[in-house]
């Protein structure tokens, strides 16, 4: 029985045995945070045939043991997190889950917790506790500040108390919800945000353009649009597949934002400036209507946004033009009008579980919809510049494209979409990776 205020400063001897069943993005961020936490009895494992090599890699990794499987870290961990595909889960958990040792507590980092929460009730032995976990941020950025959920499911609050010691290190916001409470709610900050993002990459590579490279002003919205675009590409496909096909919240919420494009598209192209503006003014009163004058903006000015420009494009740069160019921001007004349409309240969880980058589009959305100038700006450039009509058809047509995809629940045509956009925009990862992660600081700090 493990202690509940267990701490690293306490004799090794006394550390429970941690056991983390899948090494890839995530799996590796926590190992690597508890071992510079100063926990010493940490036992990993990913698939067998990688055993050999990741015994290499960890060879001189203080506190970590390479295991050649999930039996082996099952049979002696006292806290285990299965960190593996959500489309997986079932599978490994139903391998590995009959040797859980007995009295221990059993996680899941997976996005959606559906399907882990099934596969636990099915294969885990009863004499041990479920309490699941979920840092709400990618394998990049530091948890510290970050929201982590856990979610006490089959356990006394003994162990619940285990697991916050464990993880006290992270220097995360804890964050207590129950298994639909966090698909529901993971659903509304990630759902529409990823398929906004997608479908932004798809339409850029389908018109095979950078959007920043055209010699043309990219600052402002414009740099958020597209770092967090690259930022989702160069992630794993499967992290966004599992969460949109296998959480039939997102599913619902990615129908309606296609939706939403194609209808104020078509008020754009009947030339309905009054028709657009009305349903606009009318998403933007129900989203922003009731949230609190007094309370701050999230961060963004173009000023602060324009120190993350990429490609060197920016107002400031000795190359850059100096006129924000016109948009009529489709992404963004699909988006509210979706909110809207579902009755989601998306400033509700702001302050409960917003990952980095919710937060920041969400910023952006802010900071478009609280000026009047600036959304009558974007509502004219959609009726009347004709010039921007071949972009916001390709997302048009991009966003009816994903949200078919998911509505189908097919994780290989989802993949076959993602590669491919993803292999258009691939050179360009490491300068985005970068300038995304001092971004998601500079908001985090703010
Ligand atoms: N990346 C992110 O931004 C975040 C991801 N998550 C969630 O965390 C989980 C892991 O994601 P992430 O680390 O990014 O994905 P990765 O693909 O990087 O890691 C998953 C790892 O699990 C391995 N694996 C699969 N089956 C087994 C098995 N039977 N035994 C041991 N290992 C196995 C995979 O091997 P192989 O590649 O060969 O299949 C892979 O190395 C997912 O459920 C994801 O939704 C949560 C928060 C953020
Ligand atoms: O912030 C985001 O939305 C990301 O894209 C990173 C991410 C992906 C999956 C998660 O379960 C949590 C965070």
């Amino acid at each position: 029985m493990v202690r509940i205020n267990v701490s690293p400063n306490d004799p090794p001897e006394e550390h429970p045995t941690i056991g983390l069943i899948g090494m890839g993005a995530m799996g590796v961020m926590y190992a690597r945070q508890l071992s510079k936490a100063g926990w010493k009895r940490i036992s990993v494992c990913d698939l067998p045939e990688k055993y050999d090599s990741l015994k290499l890699e960890y060879k001189d990794v203080p506190g970590i043991t390479v295991h050649r499987d999930g039996h082996a870290v099952s049979r002696i961990s006292d806290f285990i997190m299965y960190s593996v595909e959500a489309e997986y889960i079932d599978r490994v958990v139903s391998q590995y889950g009959p040797s859980t040792k007995v009295g221990a507590i059993v996680s899941g980092q997976t996005s959606v917790k559906a399907p882990e929460k099934d596969a636990f009730e099915k294969y885990l032995p009863q004499d041990v506790d479920i309490v699941s976990i979920h840092s709400l941020h990618g394998p990049t950025v530091s948890p510290e500040g970050q929201p982590l959920v856990l979610i006490q499911h089959r356990a006394p609050d003994s162990s619940l108390h285990v697991v916050e010691s464990i993880f006290r290190c992270f220097g995360s916001r804890f964050v207590y919800l129950t298994y639909e409470e966090h698909d529901l709610v993971t659903a509304n900050v990630q759902a529409v945000t990823h398929a906004a993002f997608l479908t932004m990459g798809t339409a850029w590579a389908g018109q095979r353009s950078y959007p920043w490279e055209q010699g043309q002003y990219v600052g402002g919205i414009e740099t958020v649009k597209v770092n967090i675009m690259l930022r989702i590409y160069s992630n794993k496909w499967h992290v966004y597949a599992g969460l949109a096909i296998l959480n039939p919240s997102a599913r619902i919420q990615i129908d309606q934002y296609s939706s939403s494009a194609a209808e104020l598209f078509k008020l754009m192209l009947a030339g309905d400036e009054d028709g657009l503006r009305a349903r606009v003014y009318k998403a933007r009163e129900q989203v922003f209507g009731s949230v609190k004058a007094e309370r701050a903006p999230i961060f963004l000015t173009e000023d602060v946004l324009d120190q993350f420009t990429i490609g060197g494009s920016g107002r400031s740069s000795p190359t850059g033009t100096t006129a924000p160019r016109a948009n009529s921001h489709l992404a963004l007004l699909a988006m509210v009008d979706c909110w809207a349409h579902l009755n989601i309240q998306p400033f509700d969880h702001l302050d409960l579980a917003a990952t980095p980058i919710f937060r920041m589009w969400i910023g952006v959305a802010e900071y478009l919809f609280r000026s009047t100038e600036r959304l009558d700006a974007a509502i004219r450039s959609a009726v009347y510049d004709v010039m921007l009509r071949s972009d916001d058809l390709e997302f048009v047509v991009a966003a009816r494209g994903w949200s078919q995809c998911v509505s189908f629940g097919s994780f290989d045509l989802y993949k076959r979409r993602f590669l491919e956009t993803a292999s258009f925009f691939e050179s360009r990862f490491d300068e985005a990776s970068a300038i995304g992660s001092e971004m998601i600081k500079a908001i985090s700090q703010s």
